[in-house]
């Protein structure tokens, strides 16, 4: 009899709670991804995240469903560039939800990513400005054309043999970052690379983080060594952080955490823009032409004066859209109406920014790589096309490497044509040289991740 209740009040919970959900909460209005989406994130939310598919389905919903769709019990997915500006303003009272953001924590140490609180997130970014302000950033220009120099004769040895494939260049694994980081540095690969790369075929940031215990002994040499003032290199962030009012240790989580945004991003980006080359010559030699008669330069202001270079550079950071992730925001307290709807506080909300990057309308043909579609005139369309490039997102939290970034991407594009003539690789002679290049098919969890080869061919020049 006892157990017959007990069943009984287990069953009225239960469809109470599915009253609750589906009817009376106030999210119950919101169109859903998935029909069991509103009762677990279990159900739709974290199996397509698994898979690599979340950012890939959701706009194609959204098209359906319109400017909000619901994706789990509390968590709402939008795709709307006015509710974007809203929820990512300077000023916002939406924070990054503490829940997905503590994940990237690092030895206990939040640095400028995982930083939640609004007043600690500014003063950190002022901080960490005295090394990525646009007038900062030139001060890196030698270190990156000796590690792109590296990277160039690397290229050179590998494509000895024939076509290179220039998806390991991109593939996003944060151990792939550190071996590569290192491997340069010392001539060899650590361990803990071929243990990653074996785990990170799901979820790969998630995983690659948790069995970070190498990477942290590694990571705590670097600095030894870098703290050491006979062996450390002139310029180094970890100084320059440490010798700044932040702490050794914060200064040493600042480095771990920026491994991942700060690598997978660029190296993702210039191996989708080399590829995107080899299928257009005359784009390509072009862009050469250019960039001889500029006389290769590699000061920023003059790369970035160079109108062929930065169309190319730009097209390949929005067409690749290498940071794919949905970037959760917690609604403030009291509530707020976006999108017409009315959602409680504490809801958790997010768009990726690289859907922005893909709208049709703003960036006819998207899938296309074309970079001529950054040297029109500014106009009308031109004003659209401005607005809805957003892939370092917008607000408080854009992305503090963003000059960082294209300067590594100048640089690193012109001085890899400088040596090399990029040909198609082996595996696409047949196709047509003179075509835009196609959005290659694939997988998106933190950072995109082609499923195929990216094969070119590389000529000395
Ligand atoms: C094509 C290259 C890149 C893209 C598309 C990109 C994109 C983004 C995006 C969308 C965010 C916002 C994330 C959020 O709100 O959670 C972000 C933040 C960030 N990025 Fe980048 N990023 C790139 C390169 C870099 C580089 C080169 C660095 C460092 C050297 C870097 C370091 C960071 C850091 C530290 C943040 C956190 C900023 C904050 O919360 O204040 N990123 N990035």
């Amino acid at each position: 009899m006892v157990l017959l209740i007990l069943v009984w009040l287990v069953i009225a919970v239960v469809v109470a709670r599915l009253i609750y959900t589906y009817f009376l909460s106030p999210l119950a209005s919101i169109p859903n991804a998935g029909i069991l989406a509103p009762i677990s994130r279990l159900h739709w939310e974290f199996p397509t995240e698994f898979q690599g598919k979340l950012t890939l389905e959701l706009p194609k919903l959204h098209k359906k469903l319109g400017p909000l769709v619901r994706i789990g019990p509390n968590q709402v997915s939008f795709y709307s560039l006015e509710v974007y500006k809203t929820v990512h303003a300077p000023n916002s009272p939406f924070v990054k939800d503490p829940r997905v953001y503590s994940q990237f924590v690092q030895d206990g140490h939040p640095a400028l990513f995982s930083i939640t609180d609004p007043k600690e997130h500014a003063q950190r970014r002022r901080h960490m400005g005295i090394l990525f302000n646009r007038s900062k950033v030139p001060a890196l220009t030698d270190m990156m054309v000796e590690t792109i120099d590296r990277f160039s004769e690397y290229l050179g040895t590998a494509s000895q043999k024939g076509s290179i494939n220039l998806v390991p260049t991109s593939k996003f694994a944060f151990g792939n970052t550190i071996g590569a980081i290192d491997s340069l540095n010392a001539g060899k690969e650590l361990g803990i690379i071929q243990k990653n790369d074996a785990k990170s075929s799901k979820m790969p940031v998630l995983s690659s983080i948790t069995s970070s215990q190498q990477f942290d002994r590694w990571a705590d040499e670097q600095f030894a060594a870098t703290m050491d003032s006979e062996k450390a290199p002139s310029l180094s962030f970890l100084k320059v952080m440490a010798n700044h009012r932040i702490s050794e240790q914060s200064a040493l989580s600042e480095a771990k955490e920026m491994l991942g945004p700060g690598t997978d991003t660029t190296s993702a980006t210039l191996a989708h823009i080399l590829y995107a080359l080899s299928l257009n010559q005359a784009f390509q030699n072009e862009l050469v032409s250019d960039l001889e008669a500029a006389g290769w330069p590699t000061d920023m202001t003059a790369l970035e004066s160079t109108p062929r270079l930065k169309a190319c550079v730009k097209e390949g950071i929005r067409w690749t859209g290498a940071a794919a992730a949905m970037l959760p925001r917690i609604v403030p307290k009291g509530g707020y109406v976006l999108a017409g709807k009315n959602l409680p506080g504490g809801t958790m909300i997010s768009s990726s920014p690289i859907w922005y990057l893909r709208d049709e309308v703003a960036f006819p043909d998207p899938e296309r790589y074309r970079p001529t579609r950054w040297r029109q005139d500014t106009d009308e369309s031109t004003a659209l096309r401005d607005d809805y490039y957003i892939p370092f997102s917008k607000g408080a939290s854009t992305c503090i490497g963003n000059h960082f970034a294209y300067l590594e991407l100048f640089l690193a594009v012109s001085q890899v044509l400088r040596r090399y003539h990029i040909r198609p690789g082996d595996d696409l002679a047949d196709l047509d040289v003179a075509h835009e290049a196609i959005l290659p098919p694939r997988r998106e969890w933190v950072a995109a991740v082609p499923i195929g080869r990216l094969t070119v061919r590389l000529e000395r020049r």
